[in-house]
């Protein structure tokens, strides 16, 4: 079986802090992973490693079966087949909402420039309609002419998901991708990002604070605490006393003891 990603004893540090310990992950192709865990877990850097715009201090790390470099060492294709949905959205502000959502494929065009209008007649009309799927799919289409800076956070959170869906990756990392949105919306978005996993066979690891949507819309919830695993397990059966110990450090009955008795 084809591995979307294969980490063995992956550490990473910052100057100050360790921020991952030896972490070992397999997961296989098609798989929905959610990482649950506090703030400063390393959640963020996981993703960030995965997407190469960080190199590992320690272990050994394949990325859809190549091993891991970093990004600027990668050819376009490999680039295009990892898509990144940002906690801060890094979308072009001047920039409609269609042409952000377009920027997903510019992986996909034939030639290179960083330049938006030089690349306008590259696109094809496959592009333009798998972007006005997107578009339709995050329900934006009424807003494709907008500019992205007169988006609430909401609406932006959205364009960025439409421009990663648009990108066609076979890995979709996202990092808190539904942290600004109502919870319906949420849910919606969640089970749309997902369901890429089941219909295309992309592979989707996403971060959230809510074990609810994590357990609900993944095949294994993995607990991050301190920059290891606590645990990695299906959705269904991760306990109460698993989130607590996660985000307390210790099970809930531990709460329940009364203090001197
Ligand atoms: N650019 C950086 N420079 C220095 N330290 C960093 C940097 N990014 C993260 N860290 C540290 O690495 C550790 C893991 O941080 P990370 O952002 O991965 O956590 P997280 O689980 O994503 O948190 P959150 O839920 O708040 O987004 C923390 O101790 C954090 O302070």
């Amino acid at each position: 079986m084809n591995h979307a990603v294969a980490l063995s004893g992956v550490s990473h540090a910052f100057a100050d802090s360790i921020a991952l310990r030896s972490i070992d992950l397999t997961v296989s192709e098609g798989v929905r992973i959610a990482l649950l865990g506090p703030s400063g877990a390393g959640k963020s850097t996981l993703l960030a490693l995965l997407d190469r715009r960080l190199s590992p201090k320690g272990g050994q790390a394949y990325i859809l079966d190549k091993p891991l470099v970093q990004k600027e060492k990668t050819s376009r294709s490999d680039h295009a087949d990892v898509g990144f949905i940002f906690q801060e959205f890094a979308l072009l502000d001047r920039l409609s909402v269609y042409q952000n959502v377009m920027n997903g494929r510019l992986g996909r065009t034939k030639g290179w420039s960083s330049h938006w209008l030089s690349l306008r007649g590259r696109f094809d009309a496959q592009d333009h309609l798998i972007v006005a799927r997107a578009l339709a799919d995050t329900g934006l289409s009424d807003l494709a002419h907008r500019r992205a800076d007169q988006l609430s956070g909401g609406q932006r959170q959205r364009v960025a998901i439409a421009r990663c869906l648009a990108q066609e990756p076979r890995l979709i990392l996202a990092d808190e991708p539904v942290s600004n949105l109502d919870p319906t919306r949420a849910a919606d978005l969640l089970a749309l990002i997902t369901s890429r996993a089941t219909q295309d066979k992309t592979t989707v690891i996403f971060s959230s604070h809510q074990p609810d949507l994590a357990q609900r819309f993944s095949d294994r919830v993995i607990g991050l605490r301190d920059g290891a695993i606590l645990f990695d397990r299906p959705g269904s059966q991760v306990t109460a006393s698993d989130v607590s110990q996660l985000y307390d450090g210790f099970p809930p009955e531990t709460n329940l003891r009364v203090v001197g008795a």
